[in-house]
């Protein structure tokens, strides 16, 4: 096999199933040709100046310089992420020179001479990339017998055979190796040593946060070596690199994205029984998860100072007051250091920063403006209105105005402390407050029991408890029943309600008042309710029509798996009991709490009639049916 390690029960498959090898599939490169908007022999737009090389990327190539500036101004692809996953043709200071040649032989270059240095000094896109074939695929795993439903069943059999289409590994042969004068080319691929799963299309790459849900579909699928070379994929990025990026390419070094990587690793060993593999991932998933251990200086210190120095702490944490209960705590914000345009979307952010009909920035404006850009690229939700000051300042046919008042740094977001946090935390639901599902059982304290380790297990629970206060201090609103991010500049919590509300409950951090009182439990997913009464569908991402894809109507696939996980979390007595039915001939939103979804029945910010959730089968509740 491919993959690193091949735990025990990593062969197990189903009786009567054939085990077929699926050849390797072809994977299509150069899907993109140059086609500029504008005409041949145009002269390209006037540029602003370049922005200041990055010291995370530089690559004079693929990272912020003139070359990209000025391919992207040239605008030859229609995404922006086809030119920085064109490997070249030559070496990079080959190409370097003919860029300088072309800029000096004419003060104004026209479009076709763009396409034609693009052509001769670029590959096809991903082609440092191959497709590998999954040995004995297995068509039929177990699973598919316990889904009853005929059509969810056959539709679970196609998505269980996408995975023949999404297996990578890192074509040696095409990568750019070492010449007497230095490399031969250059490529903005991070190879990797083993075997990966993309998300498809133009995510070539493997990605940080998109492998946890990848992950649970390959353990459901059976398909436990792709699991393993996944997670030594993102260990050896911990060791080599100190954090796990965003993506597997050189233009996704400066972020990351929400840290699941502890929760794949307590899912496989769970699924697998494969300990060996705890000896290297724990003191690495120690460094991710070093944040909940250090919660103030004082506090701690003397068991963990040597875990100081790590990536999350370093680069994403601070101390916050709460206005709330004078407490304060070490909490994380997503927040990437840049200022220059995204590589992989740099004529679109190029475009929000330079838009003629706004403003003129100034250029510590433009800089904090990229900051903000990728920063709410490493919380994975990009963009949001969850993280913007004014959502709808152009309406939702132009988003640049409402992205020029992204506030991704300062925003405590629920997500990322719920997920920082959610070992311990569950570990301590588990073991001291409420009942959980066994999935519990599998995380970070029951790893360390493996190990023997008490010690670190208790330092766990003790941080927990700290943690869990954090989260219901600063994001839970008693009277709106539901979690809010929290805002650094006006000090008070963000009125905007999204499917963040229910990452709490998913890591098990359930507020008093919603185990305290099932009217309560019910108001707290009642928005949940109202949608399924209304739209039949899923739960987007918030209630706000602003023209962002992490917004209304979008639901993504993530969202639908916590919120599941959220409501399994509610103790049994509580979620027991039948739905409240609205009064009258009312819809579900009159028992949504007063302001919880920030929104007017039919109109405000919101979805109202205009909703259209992407459409799932969830079969109506009726009003009768448990939460559950
Ligand atoms: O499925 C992969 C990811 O796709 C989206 O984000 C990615 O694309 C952005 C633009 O090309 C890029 O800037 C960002 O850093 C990438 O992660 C999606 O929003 C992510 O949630 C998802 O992981």
């Amino acid at each position: 096999a491919p993959q690193g390690g091949s735990p025990s029960s990593a062969s197990s498959s189903s009786a009567d199933a054939s085990l077929t090898s699926v050849p390797a599939p072809t994977v299509t490169v150069s899907t993109a040709i140059a086609s500029p908007t504008a005409s041949l022999d145009a002269t390209l737009p006037s540029q602003i100046p370049d922005p200041p090389v990055q010291s995370w990327c530089t690559s004079q190539i693929f990272c912020a310089g003139p070359l990209l500036q000025t391919i992207n101004v040239a605008g030859l692809y229609a995404d922006p992420k086809t030119f920085v996953d064109k490997p070249t043709s030559a070496s990079a200071q080959t190409v370097l020179a003919n860029f300088k040649n072309l800029t000096n032989s004419s003060s104004s270059l026209t479009e076709s001479q763009l396409v034609n240095f693009v052509d001769s000094n670029f590959g096809g896109e991903g082609t440092e990339l191959e497709g590998l074939p999954i040995p004995d695929f297995n068509p039929s795993p177990s699973f598919l017998r316990n889904v009853t439903d005929p059509l969810v069943r056959a539709w679970s059999g196609v998505v269980h055979g996408y995975w023949t289409q999404l297996i990578r590994g890192t074509n040696q042969s095409a990568l750019c190796s070492e010449g007497d004068a230095g490399p031969k080319c250059e490529s903005s691929l991070i190879p990797l040593n083993h075997t990966f799963v993309v998300p498809g299309g133009r995510f070539r790459e493997q990605y940080y946060w998109d492998s946890y849900w990848i992950v649970q579909g390959l353990i459901k699928s059976e398909l436990f070596d792709l699991v393993n070379a996944t997670l030594q994929n993102f260990m050896d990025e911990l060791e080599t690199i100190g954090f796990i990026p965003n993506g597997g390419r050189i233009y996704y070094l400066n972020r990351s994205q929400p840290p699941l990587f502890i929760n794949m690793l307590a899912d496989y060993v769970s699924a697998t029984n494969d300990t060996a593999i705890l000896d290297r991932a724990l003191p690495l998933a120690e460094k991710i998860v070093v944040l909940c251990l250090t919660i103030t200086p004082d506090m701690h210190a003397h068991t963990h100072r040597q875990r100081e120095l790590t990536w999350w702490q370093d680069n994403r944490t601070m101390n916050v007051t709460s206005p709330f209960t004078n407490q304060t705590y070490a909490v994380a914000r997503y927040a990437a250091a840049n200022t220059a345009p995204r590589p992989e979307s740099y004529l679109t952010d190029y475009n929000t920063a330079n838009d003629p009909s706004l403003p003129t920035l100034s250029e510590s404006e433009r800089s904090d403006l990229y900051a903000e850009l990728a920063s709410g690229a490493e919380t994975g939700w990009d963009y949001t209105a969850r993280f913007i000051a004014q959502p709808l300042a152009g309406g939702s046919n132009n988003t640049n105005p409402a992205l020029r008042t992204l506030q991704v740094r300062s925003t405590i977001p629920i997500c990322l402390n719920s997920i920082l946090c959610a070992l311990p935390l569950i570990w301590l639901a588990v073991h001291v407050l409420i009942s959980i599902s066994d999935r519990a059982n599998t995380l970070l304290a029951s790893l360390y029991d493996l190990r023997q380790n008490s010690t670190a297990a208790s330092t766990h629970l003790e941080t927990a408890l700290h943690i869990r206060s954090a989260v219901l201090d600063l994001f839970w609103d008693a009277d709106k029943l539901a979690f809010y991010d929290f805002n650094l500049t006006s000090h008070a919590r963000n009125s905007i309600l999204s499917a963040a509300t229910f990452y709490p409950y998913w890591v098990g951090i359930l507020p008093d008042d919603v185990l305290s009182d099932a009217t309560h439990a019910f108001g707290a997913f009642a928005s949940l309710n109202a949608v399924l009464r209304r739209y039949n569908g899923t739960y987007p991402t918030t209630f706000v029509e602003s023209g962002l894809q992490w917004d209304a109507p979008n639901a993504w696939p993530p969202h639908q798996y916590i919120l599941l996980d959220a409501l399994r979390a509610l103790p049994a007595n509580i979620s027991a009991a039948p739905l409240p039915a609205p009064p009258g001939s009312q819809s579900g939103f009159a028992l949504v709490p007063a302001g919880q979804m920030g929104m007017d029945e039919g109109g405000g910010v919101g979805v109202g009639e205009r909703a259209r959730a992407r459409a799932m089968v969830i079969p109506d509740t009726g009003g009768t049916a448990s939460l559950l």
